[in-house]
């Protein structure tokens, strides 16, 4: 698992660590590990050009240290100090015995002609949108030919939600110190961080266990384990999906292939699709009936397709007024978000999994800040809210959170949703810790998004197809082999 530390997490690690070290030695240490990320980036020092910009903090003064570590192999450095008065002394005067040039910011920069881009305006200090000229050197980065680098935070964005209130750095690359911030990896923030190297600077030990995290193929592969020799098709989890309707069966087929695929002990359906879903995936065993009619199950999924007449709402209340764990999904977030009520009371564990406008059903906007709004609802409704998007947030009601690492944009296309749905319906009958395990759901669905769009654009049922092979490589636990299988 990776943790996910706010700025003040990271600034209280820091300061005990600073009382323990010499004045300046995790400024170095954080110097050298970005200037080592950046040769490894540009591939040499010599000869190339680079352009540090420095705000007035303590993000100028690792810009202005690095670039004197890459002067001293030969780059021709320039740096522009947004406030010349305030520079960081010893990084600057370290920048100037190493060769490198100073401008201010309406000086010559070299932007133009630059192969590095370090932005080091502003860190975890930031406050609000880049200022005048910090955006306007930002937005000349972008435009420019250099490998644009971040130090620490693309600045102009928050640190904690990824929130970004007007102009920011657009980075390829985020080097950051001391942990991953949340901001680096969800929201706006994650599409200006650009690929996040992280530098260990020695805070471990005093960081604060972290609240949100992302989790790994390694992490997730616990929750894929294979059957053992004395399991039979009840002992794996048996899932109920109640979805679909005559009019539109495609959502139940979806759903139940994918629990299928994920877990193939046994998948119980019970709605008015049964026809499509008897003819797609003869494995399930399918009722006509209501919820209460398809037999005992561990863990249900209600929702997609399924509608929101009356029917649909007494076969929502009949699973949630089980003691098993329930995924509420499309149709049934519309129901639920008119009733909360008939999610607020369960003691059995509830995952509701709305993107954007689901979610504002609820009465809240979603806004900048992911993980608090998912966090909100989740503690408000006594339930693990997965918020869709791009990077799919995860929210316990206790405040546990997880922003999901894995996916791709192909995966915006009808019944991906759906597919997900299932995954996740699988994962819980095996009575795992929900949070957890709609993440792991979450990453699971983004691997095979990965696979199956190697090949192409894809569509939600070849999701359903990749679904063995993902699980597969994930159980694994080999990242690289999803890059070198050639799906
Ligand atoms: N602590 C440590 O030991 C270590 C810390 N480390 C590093 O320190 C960083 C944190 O440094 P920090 O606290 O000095 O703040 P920082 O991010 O430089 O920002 C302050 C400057 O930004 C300016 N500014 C603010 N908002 C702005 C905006 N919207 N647009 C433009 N400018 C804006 C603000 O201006 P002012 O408001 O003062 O006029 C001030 O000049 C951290 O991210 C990491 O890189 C590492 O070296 C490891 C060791
Ligand atoms: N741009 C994107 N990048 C990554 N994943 C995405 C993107 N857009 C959508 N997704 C994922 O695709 C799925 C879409 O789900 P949903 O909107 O419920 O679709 P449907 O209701 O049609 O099944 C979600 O898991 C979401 O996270
Ligand atoms: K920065």
């Amino acid at each position: 698992m990776i943790g996910l530390s706010t700025a003040a997490e990271v600034r209280a690690a820091e300061d005990v660590l600073l009382a323990r070290t010499r004045e300046g030695v995790l400024m170095q240490r954080a110097a050298t590990g970005l200037a080592t990320v950046c040769l490894r980036l540009l591939g040499r020092a010599h000869g190339t050009r680079v352009t540090a910009l420095a705000g007035a903090g303590n993000n100028g003064g690792d810009a202005l240290f690095a670039g004197a570590h890459l002067a001293a192999r030969g780059a021709r450095v320039t740096a522009v100090l947004l406030d010349p008065d305030r520079a960081h002394p010893a990084g600057l005067a370290a920048l100037r015995r190493a060769g490198g040039r100073v401008t201010g910011p309406e000086g010559p920069d070299g932007l133009d002609r630059a192969d590095l881009v370090l932005d080091g305006v502003v860190g975890t200090g930031g406050r609000g949108g880049l200022r005048p000229p910090a955006a306007r050197l930002a937005g000349r980065a972008a435009a420019g030919p250099g490998m644009t680098v971040a130090v620490d935070v693309p600045s102009g964005v928050d640190a904690d939600t990824g929130a970004v209130a007007g102009e920011a750095f657009a980075a390829l690359h985020t080097v950051t110190f001391g942990a991953v911030k949340p901001g680096l990896v969800v929201g706006d923030g994650r599409g200006c961080a650009g690929t996040v190297h992280l530098v260990d600077i020695g805070l471990g030990p005093h960081l604060a266990a972290p609240r949100a995290h992302q989790l790994t193929d390694a992490d997730v592969a616990a929750h894929l384990q294979p059957p053992e020799p004395g399991d039979d098709k009840y002992s794996r989890g048996v899932v109920g999906v109640v979805a679909g309707s005559a009019v539109y069966p495609g959502a139940a087929v979806l759903c139940t292939g994918a629990a299928l695929r994920t877990r193939p002990g046994l998948v119980r359906y019970a709605g008015t699709a049964g026809d499509g879903v008897r003819a797609a995936w003869p494995e399930a065993i399918v009722t006509d009936g209501r919820p209460a009619d398809a037999g005992r199950v561990q863990a249900w999924v209600a929702g997609p397709g399924m509608g929101t007449d009356d029917d649909a709402r007494g076969a929502l209340a009949e699973v949630l007024a089980t003691d098993l764990p329930v995924v509420v999904d499309a149709d049934a977030l519309t129901m639920a978000a008119r009733e909360p009520d008939l999610v607020r009371g369960r003691g059995a564990p509830t995952v509701l999994t709305p993107h954007d406008r689901e979610f504002e059903r609820f009465g809240v906007p979603v806004g900048t800040d992911r993980i608090g709004a998912a966090r909100r609802l989740a503690a408000d409704l006594g339930a693990v809210v997965l918020l869709k998007g791009d990077a799919t947030v995860v929210a316990g009601p206790g405040g546990t959170a997880f922003v999901n690492a894995t996916g791709t944009s192909e995966l915006a296309t009808a019944g991906t949703g759906d597919v997900l749905a299932g995954i996740l319906g699988a994962l819980l009958a095996t009575g795992t810790p929900p949070a957890q395990t709609a993440a792991a759901a979450a990453h699971l669905h983004g691997r095979t998004g990965q696979l199956a769009a190697a090949r192409g654009p894809l569509v939600a049922s070849d999701l359903v197809r990749h679904l063995p092979r993902a699980v597969g490589l994930v159980r694994g636990s080999a990242t690289g082999s999803l890059r070198d299988s050639g799906a």
